[in-house]
């Protein structure tokens, strides 16, 4: 490709550098190779525009920065927003992205729908992928990644070879870092679909509204006019979601008990399942979904609303929801105690989620709700009494352990949920803390590990070591039984 291919998105039209070969583009100098467009961004820890002598030395074709930067051996092109540019670089460079496109937001349940939207449409029969928290999951592949949105970069190239291989429809979870950072502004996306909204990343973001705005940055900035926009209608947020939605031109289609698209008319909870009763079009339904959790009826709403509304029969996608498989570490049933306790290993690592996970295995528990859970170090400070105060007043026995405590001092971060959780007990090595948890199951408890879901490390300090709260349970099952 030519810059000038860049031309609408960069200021290049009429200039002598329109005619330079592109041979990739980056955000980061480190990555950058002769031929290669670097964009200087201003991040959090860093500036771009200091690594653009850096980007130059290593053969950048040109500099894209939010304002010149004089003398530099190679062009620099100056944008308004150079993050945008860098997105829709990045589209029109790889060029592909799988035709049917969706992006859903919320706080919590974003893992879960882009996960039940590639599986109802792989049992409509498409070719379907989803990308998000727990990686990429296409025919084929099954990958870890690191960011629930990857950036534009990594992002687009990663679309052009789903493309490639024959995807067509592919899920995505939208979230507010990505939003606000425009990773997915050059995404095509064909619906937009919101969950809930808690409080989660409040080191990013300076108030809930702020966080909120960046959600809705989805339905009112990169959705085209008149796609649907799938709503989750019970939320405290839902109104001025839908709201902003309408203001939009979106088409906005609501499911839950107060939805319209898809109404919850009944809904039986089961330990393991649910049953529903939802209205479509006039016609009832009959759901049987085989999932624990009341909330992830709420997720399956959404995600069949999704794939109604980009093309699947609405038959065919509720009856998918029958077959449903949980995104890994969501409500996870890891194993039972030869006494029939079972142990779960959920993601809830906010207030919201860590709320809702409790408040759903109470009514299938006869005895003790046991909960083993920390905060990650780094992150918002102000959810660790919240969560204190949570677990304490919905779990029987509390036992606040270390996730990820990075750079902070664990103990302090453990002091701080402890300021609100009376009586809890401190236990700071995770595995030592699931492995005395796992020993006091009784016939009807129910013990909850919550926190690290799907994830395959601890990180202390810089280094990550390899932990997993499902091997641990694992091992301490087996240890209980032995
Ligand atoms: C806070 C945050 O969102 N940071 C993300 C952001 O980095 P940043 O722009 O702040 O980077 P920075 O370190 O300040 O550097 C500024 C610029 O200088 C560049 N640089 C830096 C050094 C150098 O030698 N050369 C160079 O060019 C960097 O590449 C960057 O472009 O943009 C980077 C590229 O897209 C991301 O990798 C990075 O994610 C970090 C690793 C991260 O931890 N992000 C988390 C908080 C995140 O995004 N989480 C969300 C939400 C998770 C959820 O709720 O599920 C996610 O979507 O994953
Ligand atoms: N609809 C929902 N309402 C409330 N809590 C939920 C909902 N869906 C999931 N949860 C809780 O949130 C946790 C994370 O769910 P999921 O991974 O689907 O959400 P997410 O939005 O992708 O979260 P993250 O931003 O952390 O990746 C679950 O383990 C569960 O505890
Ligand atoms: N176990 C976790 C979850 C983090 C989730 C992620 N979305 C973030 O906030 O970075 C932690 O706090 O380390
Ligand atoms: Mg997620």
């Amino acid at each position: 490709m030519k810059l000038r291919d860049l031309a609408g998105i960069l200021p290049v039209e009429g200039t002598a550098s329109a005619d330079l070969e592109v041979t990739g583009i980056s955000s980061d100098s480190r990555q950058v190779k002769p031929g290669v467009v670097f964009f200087a961004l201003a991040g959090t820890k860093a500036d771009g525009a200091t690594y653009a002598t850096d980007a130059a030395q290593r053969g950048a074709a040109a500099i894209v920065a939010g304002s010149t930067i004089a003398g530099l051996p190679v062009p620099v092109l100056a944008v308004d927003d150079p993050r945008l540019a860098l997105a829709l670089s990045a589209a029109r460079y790889f060029g592909k992205q799988p035709e049917t496109m969706v992006a859903v937001t919320g706080t919590s349940g974003k893992t879960s729908v882009a996960a039940f939207t590639r599986q109802i449409w792989e049992q409509a029969g498409y070719a379907a992928a989803s990308i998000g928290t727990t990686g990429v999951v296409a025919p084929g592949r099954n990958e870890y990644g690191s960011l629930t949105t990857p950036d534009p970069v990594a992002l687009h190239q990663l679309l052009k070879e789903l493309a490639d291989a024959g995807v067509t429809h592919a899920s995505m979870e939208a979230s507010s870092h990505g939003l606000d950072q425009r990773r997915l502004d050059g995404v095509k996306l064909a619906a937009g679909g919101f969950t809930n909204l808690g409080r989660d990343h409040m080191d990013y973001h300076p108030t809930v509204e702020d966080y909120h705005r960046a959600k809705l940055r989805l339905f009112d900035s990169l959705l085209p006019k008149g796609a649907p926009a799938v709503i989750f209608a019970d939320d405290p947020w839902s109104a001025p979601t839908i709201q902003a939605a309408h203001a939009a031109g979106l088409d906005v289609l609501t499911v839950g008990r107060h939805g319209d698209f898809l109404k919850l008319k009944r809904v039986e909870h089961e330990r393991h399942r649910q049953r529903a009763e939802v209205e479509a079009g006039g016609v009832l339904y009959e759901v049987d979904l085989p999932l624990a959790g009341d909330f992830q009826i709420s997720n399956a709403l959404v995600s069949a609303g999704l794939a109604i509304s980009t093309g699947t029969p609405v038959a065919k996608a509720l009856m998918a929801l029958e077959k449903l498989k949980g995104a890994p570490g969501r409500l996870d049933l890891v194993g039972t105690t030869t006494n029939g306790a079972p142990v779960y290993v959920d993601y809830a690592h906010k207030p919201d989620a860590l709320e809702n996970v409790l408040a759903s295995v109470r009514p299938f528990t006869t005895g003790r709700v046991i909960v083993v859970f920390g905060c990650g170090g780094d992150r918002d400070r102000g959810k660790r009494p919240i969560m204190g105060e949570i677990a304490t007043r919905l779990a029987d026995v509390v036992i606040v352990t270390d996730d990820n405590p990075r750079s902070e001092v664990p103990e302090t971060i453990r002091a701080a949920i402890l300021a609100a959780a009376p009586g809890a007990i401190e236990i700071g090595d995770r595995r030592r803390a699931i492995h005395e948890a796992v020993a006091m199951l009784h016939a009807g408890d129910t013990l909850i590990v919550a926190g690290k879901g799907h994830e395959e490390g601890q990180t202390i300090g810089t280094e990550t070591l390899h932990f997993s709260d499902h091997e641990e349970v694992r091992a301490a099952l087996r240890e209980r039984a032995a």
